[in-house]
């Protein structure tokens, strides 16, 4: 996908001959990028500012139509925006707070949304009972929609995407700027939501707590492109070459610094990060050596995985 971008110098007879004169630069946002999803998986999807997630979601989702390539969605080309295409996903950016007739109560939205996506009564009533249950809504359905709480509405609003019981989700930084409790509400509610429905989740997230708590299979783009597509686990193997080595010793005055790099030395505990393939030599010499009270091999937090990753792919790209 490759957008079409003007560009113009500063100042302001630069503004007036860019109006007569106009010039465009190319932004390959997405190239090289192919993967499957099989129904029912709940897939992050990775990478850092600008790598074309958000492009690659709308596409997806049937927003944009990429100037190459080749995309099905349950057998369907998103961007031919087919009815019965458009009832089946579901695109939510960000917390998407329920707002747009503030007038309304919300079960007048929900009836709205109704008409819209034509959700016959018998499947309304349980598609909003089931979410009402998730999402603790059954307080606010009879409230106007401007009288409630910010936290109300997102819950709302999450509710409202989704009450047509989508079978893809496409979630777009669904917890970014919501509090520690909120942001928590909406993971459980998604995680509650695909094993119920059987949905498959496509997830943007800067955050690791949501990716680590729902999604088992990431998919890292970098620059348009694949750098990763597996289990959630083999990303360390893939990206952090080392792992944690936590040791606590009895000796007096011990010198652990020849097995690793020390992150962190607190007495006689110490924190040492060690090349993968030199754990197993590195932990049975400390064994030998000290008087070893206890030891564990850790694999580094994924937030470290991925902020090693995201530096070998830049170095990878200012390399090249
Ligand atoms: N409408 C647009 N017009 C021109 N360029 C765009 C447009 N939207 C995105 N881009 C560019 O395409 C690239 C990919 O953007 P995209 O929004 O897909 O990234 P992202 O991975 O979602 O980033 P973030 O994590 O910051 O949201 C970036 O270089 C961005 O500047």
């Amino acid at each position: 996908m490759t957008y079409r971008v003007p560009v113009r110098d500063a100042g302001l007879i630069a503004a007036v001959r860019a109006v007569v004169q106009r010039r465009y630069r190319d932004v390959h946002a997405v190239r090289n990028l192919t993967f499957q999803i099989a129904p029912g998986q709940v897939v992050g999807f990775l990478g850092r500012n600008g790598a074309g997630k958000t492009t690659t979601m709308k596409i997806l989702a049937g927003i944009l139509h990429p100037t190459s390539g080749r995309v099905r969605v349950l057998g369907q080309i998103p961007w031919r925006r087919q009815n019965q295409y458009l009832r089946e996903i579901a695109l939510i950016r960000g917390s998407q707070p329920i707002g747009d007739a503030p007038e309304l109560t919300v079960l007048d939205s929900f009836r709205y949304q109704q008409v819209l996506y034509d959700i016959a009564e018998p499947h309304f009533k349980r598609n909003l009972a089931e979410l009402s249950a998730l999402l603790d809504l059954d307080r606010v359905l009879q409230r106007q929609v401007r009288a409630l709480s910010l936290g109300e509405r997102m819950r709302a609003g999450l509710a409202l995407a989704l009450v047509y019981r989508p079978k893809i989700l496409f979630l777009d930084e669904p917890t970014i700027g919501l509090d520690v409790s909120a942001a928590k509400t909406v993971r459980t509610f998604i995680g509650e939501y695909a094993a119920q429905t059987g949905a498959t989740v496509l997830l943007t997230s800067h955050s690791m707590t949501d990716v680590e708590s729902l999604c088992p299979r990431l998919i890292l783009v970098d620059d348009g492109a694949i750098a990763f597509d597996g289990r959630r686990n083999e990303l360390s193997s893939a990206f952090a070459p080392t792992k944690l080595v936590r040791v606590s010793v009895t000796d007096d005055n011990p010198d652990l610094t020849p097995y690793g790099d020390v992150l962190r030395r607190d007495e006689n505990h110490w924190l040492l990060r060690v090349d993968r393939d030199a754990v197993p030599e590195a932990t049975s010499r400390i064994l030998s050596r000290f008087a070893v009270a206890d030891l564990s091999v850790e694999e580094p937090s994924l937030e470290d995985v991925i902020d090693q990753a995201y530096h070998r792919l830049r170095q990878v790209k200012d390399a090249g």
